[in-house]
Formats: structure tokens, C-alpha cells, sequence
């Protein structure tokens, strides 16, 4: 069991599902890290914050939209040039979030068939997740 809790930066990244059984991408902003690779949306949690309540906050801001559940699916760690980071995975099922999906962070965001990804490049710490995502959803 890994424990890296000092030395790695805390991201939650939603899996949400719409009524077609597609998930939603987001593309990572101009001047970030890996600007323009696909991601779901997430970020980092903050001092004092539960892993809901960012995700909460991160989607809010990202694509303003509101998370009223979600369940932790999958936790990974993966060592980047800029960081270190303990990934939490939450999938938000389709009756679990409310709101119209708007880029509000010069991003683009892109609804995926988790079988048949369209859009590239991905970022590298999630390429065995999402072939997990799509034998679990299937
Ligand atoms: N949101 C998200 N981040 C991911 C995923 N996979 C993955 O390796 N990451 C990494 C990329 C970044 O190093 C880190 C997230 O940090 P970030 O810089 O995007 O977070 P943030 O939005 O809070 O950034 P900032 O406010 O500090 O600019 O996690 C993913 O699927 N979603």
C-alpha cells in the first residue's frame, strides 16, 4: 500500500455519464501543464476541503455544472515533470449531476462513447484508466 500523502498533491477527476452512456472530456487551458490534452474535468483539492466538496467546486467552476453524488471508483499515482499526484477517480452517474455544461475556463469540453474515443492526445497518468472505464462500463 502506497502512502504518499506529504509529497503528492491531492486531484479529484470526474467520470460523468450522460443519457446516451457517453462520459465527459475536458481539454486542459491554454498555460497549464499539458495544455490542450484531454482530462476529466478535476483539479486540486484545497487545505481543509473534502474530495466531494472540490470536486463539487471544480465542476462548478469548470463547467458549470452542479454534482449532488458521486462515488470514489478508482485512486492513482503518477509522477509528472511539474508534480506528483494522488488521483481520486469519482464516477457521477447520469441522475447525479444537474446543470448545462459550459466551458467556462477557455477549455473545451467533448462527450465520449468510452469504447470509441474521437479526441486525443489523452493525459498519460489516465490510459489504463480509461480501458478499465470501458470494461466496467460495458
Ligand atoms: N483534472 C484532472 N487532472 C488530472 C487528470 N489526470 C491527471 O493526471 N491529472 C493531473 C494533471 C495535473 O498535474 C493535476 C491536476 O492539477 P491542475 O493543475 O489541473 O489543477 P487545478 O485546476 O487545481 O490547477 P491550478 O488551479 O493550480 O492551475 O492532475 C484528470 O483526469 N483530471
Amino acid at each position: 500500500m502506497m502512502t504518499h500523502s506529504n509529497s503528492y498533491i491531492q486531484v479529484v477527476a470526474g467520470i460523468v455519464q450522460n443519457q446516451a452512456g457517453e462520459i465527459l472530456l475536458s481539454s486542459r487551458p491554454v498555460g497549464k501543464a499539458y495544455a490542450g490534452y484531454w482530462e476529466f474535468a478535476g483539479g486540486k483539492v484545497e487545505q481543509n476541503e473534502t474530495l466531494f466538496a472540490a470536486l463539487q467546486r471544480e465542476f462548478n467552476e469548470e463547467l458549470n455544472i452542479h454534482i449532488h453524488r458521486a462515488t470514489l471508483w478508482q485512486e492513482k499515482f503518477y509522477q509528472y515533470e511539474h508534480a506528483n499526484v494522488h488521483l481520486h477517480f469519482f464516477i457521477v452517474g447520469v441522475a447525479d449531476w444537474s446543470g448545462d455544461v459550459v466551458a467556462r475556463e477557455q477549455q473545451q469540453f467533448s462527450w465520449q462513447n468510452p469504447h470509441n474515443y474521437t479526441i486525443s492526445p489523452m493525459l498519460p497518468a489516465n490510459a489504463a484508466l480509461l480501458q478499465e472505464l470501458a470494461d466496467f462500463l460495458k
